[in-house]
């Protein structure tokens, strides 16, 4: 096949950061996607409907001219998140989900929830009024193995919450395990979402000759069986399974050093990035649907009407693009890619 025309993507799962990284970051975002569910784990968090009308803002004042984009926006979820901000997030339209990030456990998730069941009452309004719930699933015990830390979720809290809460819907975020492919198969009104260096990349990438920052994020990197059913999950055409990239932009120093951030940089060439891992199975064909099709569905929101061409052409990933400080630094730099989006 030389070129692939598809209905407009959207990016499920998104970190546009804000001020400068965003105005750098945005653009890139808004060649390829028409719309994106936007992270609320900035400093301090997105916490309120007034926090997120703020953002929002702020979004949609960085967006190129002449470029469509539309920002779906998140809330934080804390320990004291009330039921009626819930309501309110309803009611307010432009925001589209709750994050639950465990305390500690990624980047800027020190206000995070320390107690899952302590939210019990924000949950039950979330059922009501269906507002979707996004979980950042990796539990944060220090005597749990980092490679173990989504599996342990699962086990322990997700498995409970769906028997608490079996009409709230649930985006399982960037899967990374077999158990997360068969614990969303197996369960009503969860979907998940998967990022490219998921489906590209397993632990090696990490390890190649040496220490690789820039294949550092969270969940970790896993060994080549989970990737291997990722890759089945994407391309099995399960409206479950869907896009997010999960494109977490840290400028270069503060992933090149002593403890550096999680995170890898994809919405450079994400959807090239998608295209190399559906053509590694042959399955192309999968690739709409799963970029275009089952997050808006999820979601109950229209599906994009415009379309994007990704032609075959070798180009090389830049070594680095601006960005606030010292660059940032694209997730493959350096590597050729065999496809190319051109408009
Ligand atoms: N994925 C990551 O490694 N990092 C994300 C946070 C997140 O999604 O967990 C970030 O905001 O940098
Ligand atoms: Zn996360
Ligand atoms: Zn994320």
């Amino acid at each position: 096949m030389e070129s692939i025309t598809l209905t407009r993507p959207d990016d499920w799962h998104l970190h546009l950061r804000d001020g400068e990284a965003l105005k750098a970051v945005l653009p890139h975002t808004t060649k390829q996607f028409a719309r994106a569910i936007v992270m609320p784990n900035l400093k301090p968090p997105v916490r309120s409907v007034a926090d997120a009308a703020a953002y929002r803002d702020r979004i949609l004042a960085a967006i190129p001219a002449g470029q469509q984009f539309e920002p779906l926006m998140t809330l934080y979820l804390t320990d004291n998140t009330s039921p009626e901000e819930i309501i309110a997030a309803q009611a307010a339209q432009f925001v589209k989900a709750v994050k639950y990030y465990p305390a500690g456990a990624t980047t800027n998730s020190d206000l995070g929830v320390t107690d899952i069941g302590k939210c019990d009452r924000v949950f039950e309004a979330m059922q009501q009024v269906d507002m979707p719930l996004l979980l950042h699933g990796e539990v944060t015990d220090r005597g749990v193995d980092t490679f173990d830390r989504e599996k342990v979720f699962i086990e322990q809290h997700l498995i409970p919450l769906r028997q608490r809460f079996p009409k709230l819907r649930i985006v399982l975020e960037h899967i990374t395990t077999a158990e997360a492919v068969a614990f969303v198969l197996g369960a009503d009104n969860v979907a998940a979402t998967i990022t490219p260096q998921h489906l590209l990349f397993n632990r090696n990438a990490i390890f190649q000759g040496g220490i690789r920052p820039h294949f550092y994020c969270l969940p970790i990197l896993k060994r080549e069986t989970h990737r291997l059913a990722l890759i089945e999950a994407a391309t099995s055409g399960n409206p479950k399974f869907f896009l997010g990239t999960d494109s977490a932009p840290h400028e270069r120093g503060k992933k090149e050093m002593s403890c550096g951030c999680a995170g890898c940089f994809s919405a450079l060439h994400a959807m090239e990035l998608y295209a190399a891992a559906f053509e590694s199975v042959d399955a192309l064909d999968k690739l709409e649907g799963f970029a275009s099709f089952y997050g808006p569905d999820f979601y109950r929101l229209p599906r994009n009407s415009e379309q994007i061409t990704l032609k075959k052409t070798s180009w090389r990933v830049p070594d680095e693009v601006p960005f606030v400080g010292a660059g940032l630094v694209p997730l493959g730099a350096g590597e050729e890619m065999t496809w190319q989006m051109t408009g």
